[in-house]
């Protein structure tokens, strides 16, 4: 038993990962095509240009063997003193092109791959922005964050950079074969029959390096969720004295993932071997047969010495072309990861003919809504009810009886598995997303502030609003006070997370800028139970004074705030078991009485309520 605990907190929230990412083998052709037809492809002005400066340079590469042929048949052999005067003019002209055209081909190398990177950070953030919760919510937001990252850059270094080096050293073993079948046919036969026995002894490496890179990429978006975990607890961690535990932890994943790095590695170095020793084999065999036909055949040395600086130059692109093979795999593992976020099919969709929700007063209404997170796990079963526009409802019941799913389903972050979900009267899965969400302004428990001014905070979400319109919101929200007490005032910043705010200060900001939204309806998840009695009670005073008129729903476990609502509505399992007004209930005798009786039994819960008795 206690094992099964143990293993069940080491995996918990940071281990969490619903395999998402990690798609099974990749197909690396398939995945590479996708690459180039939707990212390299739309540069083609820019990688004509690369192609032709690859060209040039495999071109002038090629020329190298002829000027060095032509050096040892007629300037050593043929005593041409008149081409000693010419070839060395001509090497530099030809280096000097070979220079020029290899600045430009690498330049244009840089900019495609690091383009595909901005390209593909650019549509992963949108995709991600974008997402279902439900998506974001199957991992840890450092996984994420760690696949724009890092993912992405894997892509650029191994996908991109080795598919253009494929095409340069490609075209420059082209122009070095043609070169060498052109002086003798025979030899650049001995000298190329070792270049498909290399092809057949790379494949073999391909699942292992797959596999390799796969689990390093893993390890890594693993590493920056702790990091992101970590920091965002360091309160908590450095409170319980676990920095060292936390560091410890790391480290093994670090150690982990060098295991893993290793692999790739010493994949990338077995390519060394195998081109070495086979090129080692072709260049002896070249030397024997050509030295045969130096002896007893019509080999001149010019035309050998000619060969031999092919064969040679043509070792280092066919080495280049080998690692860059590994490379490939390796940038395709990655792509098919940042594909597998990129293809993720969102559940929240709009219908073909969506139109935007006609504004209204804000009523809602459930109709027979059933909704399981997961299948088989019902959460809210045939959940019915109405909400009056204008009016205050109370949510309670127990932990986990589907308080903020209402909330969540209203907001259509998810969609009812049966069922409608009404705004006005209109069915909001017919309605735009942008819309439906306009018609509320959501306040939770934790407020949600930017690493940005009070006012930048403030106006989320309604840019255009004047600063007379967010000075209102701020002193319906009983904020105006406090931010003009701040050093800058509405300019002050408030560090990430507001970390720089009081809680309560936070929470009035938060509720400003909802009041700044003008939506109908109001949705508060328990944003007062973190509160110290006297921001609690200046949040409640403005609730009741800047609220007339729009409908509010209030999840509260302290009853106490929730004496004035027009309905409280008491779920328990994700059904209604109650309705009514407090006095009703109470007198009834039923869940509600029983929890509010409990409640104000409990000394603390009764002095905490007494000064909030008035709420909502
Ligand atoms: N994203 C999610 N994925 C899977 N299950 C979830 C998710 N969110 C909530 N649940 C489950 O759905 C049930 C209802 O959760 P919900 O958050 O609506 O309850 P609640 O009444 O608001 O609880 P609390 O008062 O503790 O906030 C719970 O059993 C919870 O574990």
């Amino acid at each position: 038993m206690t094992d099964s605990i143990s293993d069940d907190r080491s995996r918990g929230a940071r281990g969490r990962d619903t395999g998402a990412f990690a798609p099974a083998e990749p197909a690396v052709g398939a995945i590479m095509r996708r690459l180039i037809r939707g990212y390299v492809a739309p540069r083609w002005r820019l990688i004509a240009g690369a192609v032709v400066a690859m060209a040039v340079v495999a071109g002038t590469t090629g020329a190298l063997p002829f000027l060095m042929q032509a050096a040892a048949d007629r300037i050593f052999n043929g005593k041409d003193e008149q081409l000693l005067w010419l070839l060395p003019p001509l090497i530099v002209v030809v280096m000097g092109l070979r220079s020029v055209a290899e600045y430009f081909a690498r330049i244009a190398q840089g900019y495609l791959s690091n383009r595909v990177v901005a390209d593909l950070r650019g549509e992963l953030y949108e995709r991600l922005a974008f997402a279902d919760i439900g998506f974001l919510q199957s991992a840890h937001s450092g996984r994420f964050v760690s696949i724009v990252q890092n993912d992405v850059s894997v892509v650029n270094l191994a996908a991109t950079q080795s598919l253009t080096g494929m095409v340069q050293n490609g075209l420059q073993v082209i122009g070095l074969v043609v070169a060498m079948f052109w002086m003798d046919p025979i030899l650049a036969t001995i000298v190329t029959a070792a270049l498909p026995v290399g092809t057949v002894a790379l494949r073999k490496q391909k699942r292992k390096a797959h596999r390799a890179v796969d689990d390093t990429l893993k390890g890594v978006g693993r590493l920056g969720a702790m990091m992101a975990e970590t920091l965002q607890a360091i309160r908590v961690v450095k409170s319980y004295n676990r920095e060292a535990e936390e560091a410890a932890r790391a480290r093994r994943e670090i150690e982990a993932t060098l295991a893993h790095m290793m692999t790739t590695v010493k994949n990338r170095a077995a390519t060394g071997p195998i081109t070495e020793g086979l090129g080692g084999i072709a260049i002896a065999a070249a030397i024997f047969y050509g030295g045969w036909q130096g002896i007893h055949g019509s080999l001149t040395l010019g035309s050998f010495m000619g060969f031999m600086t092919a064969a040679m130059l043509l070792y280092q692109p066919v080495k280049a072309l080998a690692s860059l093979h590994n490379q490939l795999i390796e940038g395709a593992t990655a792509a098919a990861r940042v594909f597998a976020v990129l293809d993720h099919e969102q559940k929240i969709t709009e219908l073909p003919g969506a139109v935007p929700l006609k504004p209204g007063l804000g009523a809602i209404r459930f109709e027979a809504v059933s909704f399981a997170y997961e299948p088989g796990k019902p959460v809210l079963d045939d959940f019915s009810l109405d909400i009056p526009a204008g009016s205050r409802v109370a949510l309670v019941g127990p932990s986990g009886s589907g308080k903020s799913t209402v909330m969540n389903l209203i907001l259509r972050f998810f969609d009812p598995d049966a069922g409608r979900v009404l705004i006005d009267g209109q069915d909001i899965r017919e309605a735009t997303i942008a819309s439906t969400r306009r018609a509320s302004a959501l306040l939770t428990q934790d407020p949600v502030l930017f690493d940005d001014t009070v006012i930048g905070n403030i106006r989320y979400g309604s840019e255009d609003a004047s600063e007379a319109a967010v000075i209102a919101a701020a002193k319906a929200a009983a904020a105006h006070d406090f931010i003009m007490a701040l050093p800058n005032g509405y300019q002050t910043q408030v560090g990430e997370g507001g970390g720089l705010l009081s809680g309560g200060q936070k929470q009035r900001i938060a509720f400003a800028r909802a009041m700044l939204r003008g939506a109908p309806i109001l949705l508060l998840d328990e944003p007062t139970s973190a509160l110290d009695a006297e921001s609690e009670a200046k949040i409640q005073e403005a609730l009741d004074t800047s609220l007339v008129g729009r409908t509010v729903i209030v999840i509260a476990h302290r009853l106490s705030t929730v004496k004035k609502a027009d309905l409280i509505v008491v779920l328990d399992a994700g059904r209604i078991v109650e309705i009514g007004r407090h006095q009703d209930l109470v007198d009834r005798g039923g869940v509600y009485a029983r929890l509010y009786a409990s409640q104000f039994d409990d000394g603390d819960a009764g002095a905490g309520a007494a000064a909030t008795a008035e709420g909502v």
